[in-house]
């Protein structure tokens, strides 16, 4: 199932246990705006390459959109409406005062110069300045873009509008990026998984964890999860996987991959076949790369008695039914990975006000909004009987249609 058919599913079936009215059901689900621009650059070799960027900003009931901008061969219109939908759902779990947006660029970053990228994301945010803005659209990272692609895009908005610091989040430090926004969603996840683990009178020591993805959320949550105590018994990222049964090396592996670009010939464990990564023998299974990977066709073979989705839709909802009947948790994405969100929320913060906070302070108030998004999504679980993520999505969707309705339509 495709991406935006999953989480229009998803979406429906909340709507329906919350009985929502079916004239504000379609509004909900239609995006406010869909953005797509062609992105011309020459490369470093004289000839142009042609790209196609994406923008969708799906609503802004609750406040100005705000979700990542991803670089990646598979980026196409669907898939970014999709994770423009999620990140309306998952801003409102959060309960932090923003809508959703998520755009795109369909390009594979890897084989592109530092220039080149430069000069592509230039002309995207060229294409596109005047339909963002520090109170309508904010960006920030996602796959395949980091800090250093947000600072291109401060420095060419700023051009067309003065010097705008807030119109990006997980930007540099230096460039009055958060303290705390690089591990945010990683940390998030720990958060989220030590709340999840509690309610089955578990703690994140002695558990052992798989993690699909190596970049900036799955590194970040490996270490954060070995320094609690966590056993990451294998890993995968794009070049490979790599299997320990006592525990990978995690800062060694960190080291071996920044050099290497990837984890692929790290001698401190086994290498593994990366499709049977998601079916390792573990406790908990982390995504945290692509979406859609755990499906119908691997589904029943895996065997984590916990999943923490720190990717987006890394399930398909056919995935969903047969791991319920399985008694697989599933924490979902919307919840899981909303410590990314809130902490660039903490930094708009910041930027508007035009005051740091120190890191600590950063840390201890992910804490809070995650342990508070964890159980307002349980209390909805038990007010529509229903799973965890029936009771994200009842929890977001809900708060979403309230502020819609209070806003009123232009008669
Ligand atoms: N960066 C953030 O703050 C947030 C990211 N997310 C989600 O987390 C996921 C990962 O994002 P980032 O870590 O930021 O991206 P990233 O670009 O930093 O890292 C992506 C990782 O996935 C790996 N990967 C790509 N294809 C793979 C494959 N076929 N098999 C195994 N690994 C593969 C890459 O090698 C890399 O290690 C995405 O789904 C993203 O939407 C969600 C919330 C916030
Ligand atoms: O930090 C943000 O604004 C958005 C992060 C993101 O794209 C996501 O949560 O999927």
């Amino acid at each position: 199932m495709n991406a935006l058919a999953a989480t229009s599913r998803n979406f429906k079936q909340a709507a329906k246990l919350l009985g929502l009215d079916s004239k504000l059901e379609k509004s909900l689900l239609i995006p406010f705006r869909e953005i797509k621009v062609e992105c011309t650059i020459p490369k470093d070799d004289g000839t142009l390459a042609s790209f196609v960027g994406f923008r969708v900003q799906h609503d802004n009931a609750r406040g100005p959109m705000k979700g990542g901008i991803r670089y990646h061969s598979e980026v196409d219109p669907d898939e970014v409406n999709a994770l423009a939908q999620l990140m309306t759902w998952k801003t409102a779990v959060a309960n932090i005062p923003y809508g959703g947006a998520k755009g795109g660029i369909g390009c594979s970053p890897g084989d592109l110069s530092l220039s080149e990228l430069e000069r592509l994301t230039r002309v995207f945010t060229q294409k596109i300045h005047d339909l963002i803005g520090v109170h309508t659209d904010v960006p920030a990272p996602d796959m395949g873009t980091n800090a250093q692609t947000m600072a291109w895009i401060l420095d060419e908005y700023s051009k067309f509008h003065g010097y705008s610091p807030a119109i990006v989040t997980g930007k540099p430090v230096d460039l009055g990026g958060s303290l705390g926004r690089d591990a945010a969603t990683g940390r998030g996840v720990l958060f989220a998984t030590e709340a999840l683990l509690a309610e089955y009178g578990k703690g994140i020591s002695g558990q052992r964890f798989v993690i699909q993805g190596f970049g900036n959320v799955g590194s970040w949550a490996a270490q954060l999860i070995t320094k609690a105590g966590g056993k990451v018994v294998a890993v995968s990222d794009v070049t490979g996987a790599i299997k320990h049964s006592n525990g990978l090396d995690i800062e060694n592996l960190l080291k071996y991959s920044v050099k290497n670009r990837g984890i692929k010939g790290f001698s401190g464990g086994d290498a593994i076949d990366s499709n049977s990564l998601l079916t390792e023998d573990c406790d908990v299974l982390i995504p945290a790369a692509l979406g859609g990977v755990i499906n119908r066709e691997n589904a029943n073979d895996v065997r984590a008695k916990f999943i923490i989705e720190a990717a987006n839709h890394p399930t398909d909802p056919e995935a969903d039914e047969i791991l319920s009947k399985k008694g697989v948790c599933i924490l979902p994405d919307i919840l899981a990975n909303s410590g990314g969100v809130t902490v660039s929320y903490f930094e708009w913060v910041q930027n508007i006000q035009g005051f740091m906070w120190d890191e600590e302070k950063v840390n201890s108030e992910l804490k809070t909004y995650m342990t508070k998004g964890f159980k307002h999504v349980k209390e909805m679980c038990k007010t529509h009987n229903c799973d965890l993520r029936m009771g994200a999505f009842t929890l977001g969707v809900n708060r979403v249609a309230r502020a819609t309705l209070l806003r009123g339509w232009e008669a």
